[in-house]
């Protein structure tokens, strides 16, 4: 089976030796990322797939240049030049916190507001995203939904040319219809421009004819390397052909290692605590914060 964890010889993305502490002062507190190595070819479509807190955002968040790495022996590549040095041109990341900036909930107009980032440079490209996202010029940025203006940071993003998207869980809080027209749209530019997807999500329904690769990340680690989709081997993941199955599997599988290395007194990061109940009435009930 293809796995794009190997050496290429000119990958699109290409990580080597990254460990990543997000606090690196406290030698207690383990590295959100651990000896990352992989690389991904030009025109490749990649999902990960991993529990919460496994790495996926902090990992896509290095890629696109926001947070420094200057540790010798590690490289984060993209298009053959180094994101904390030189960062390439042709990289768009987009990710949810964007959303509470609150310059994008200010009194300003859809129109305006992608003219202030380019949008007149990008028309055709522009106009055919906002007829995808069903995104309407006239719209006032503090009078929309949190959906809504999801939307139009997905125009914002996606409007100029991209060689490389990184994508942080951005299409959690889209319609079923407005996803699926979007990723067909992602996958046919990535096809025709020969462009690069790195994508995190939660969300697997509908996706099964997106990727060209799959991984699995589990506390900071690739369990699985970025590998051809879908599977030829079932030692991968079972007998699973549909992504959805996957990631169930895998995440089942993250869960009963947690509980084991939790059984033998190590505390693991991004577990749910069990005495808070999982359904937030009872929570507020048994915690009574209504004084
Ligand atoms: N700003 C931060 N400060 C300290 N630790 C952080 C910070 N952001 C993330 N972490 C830690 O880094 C680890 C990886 O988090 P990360 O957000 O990358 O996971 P993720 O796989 O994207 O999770 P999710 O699916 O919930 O988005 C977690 O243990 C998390 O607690």
């Amino acid at each position: 089976m293809a796995s794009a964890g190997s050496a290429d010889s000119s990958p699109e993305i290409n990580v080597v030796n990254l460990t990543f502490s997000h606090n690196s002062a406290d030698s207690r507190v383990e590295p959100s990322l651990v000896d990352i190595n992989i690389s991904l070819p030009k025109g490749s479509r990649t999902i990960l797939v991993g529990a919460n807190g496994a790495g996926k955002s902090t990992l896509l968040q290095i890629l696109a240049g926001k947070r420094l790495i200057s540790k010798e022996g590690t490289l984060v590549l993209i298009k053959g030049k180094d994101v904390f040095r030189q960062y390439p041109e042709g990289v768009t990341f987009l990710g949810t916190e964007w959303a509470m900036n609150p310059v994008v909930r200010g009194d300003i107009v859809v129109e305006d507001f992608l003219n202030s980032v380019g949008g007149y440079r990008h028309k055709d490209r522009r106009d055919k995203l906002l007829d995808i996202l069903d995104v309407d010029l006239d719209w006032h940025m503090h009078k929309i939904s949190d959906g809504e203006r999801r939307r139009v940071q997905l125009v914002m993003g996606l409007m100029a040319d991209w060689d490389v998207l990184l994508l942080d869980e951005v299409t959690v809080d889209l319609d079923v219809l407005v996803r699926d027209d979007l990723l067909k749209f992602l996958k046919r530019d990535s096809e025709e421009r020969g462009a690069t997807i790195l994508y995190a999500t939660h969300i697997f329904d509908g996706l099964n004819e997106f990727p060209t690769h799959v991984a699995h990340m589990r506390l900071g680690s690739f369990v699985t390397l970025p590998t051809s989709w879908p599977f030829e081997d079932f030692s991968v993941a079972g007998p699973n052909t549909q992504l959805y199955g996957v990631a169930l599997q895998w995440l089942r599988e993250d869960r009963d290692f947690r509980r084991e290395l939790e059984k033998k007194g190590r505390k693991v990061r991004g577990a749910r605590k069990d005495d808070v109940p999982v359904d937030s009435e009872t929570f507020y009930k048994k915690y009574d914060y209504s004084h």
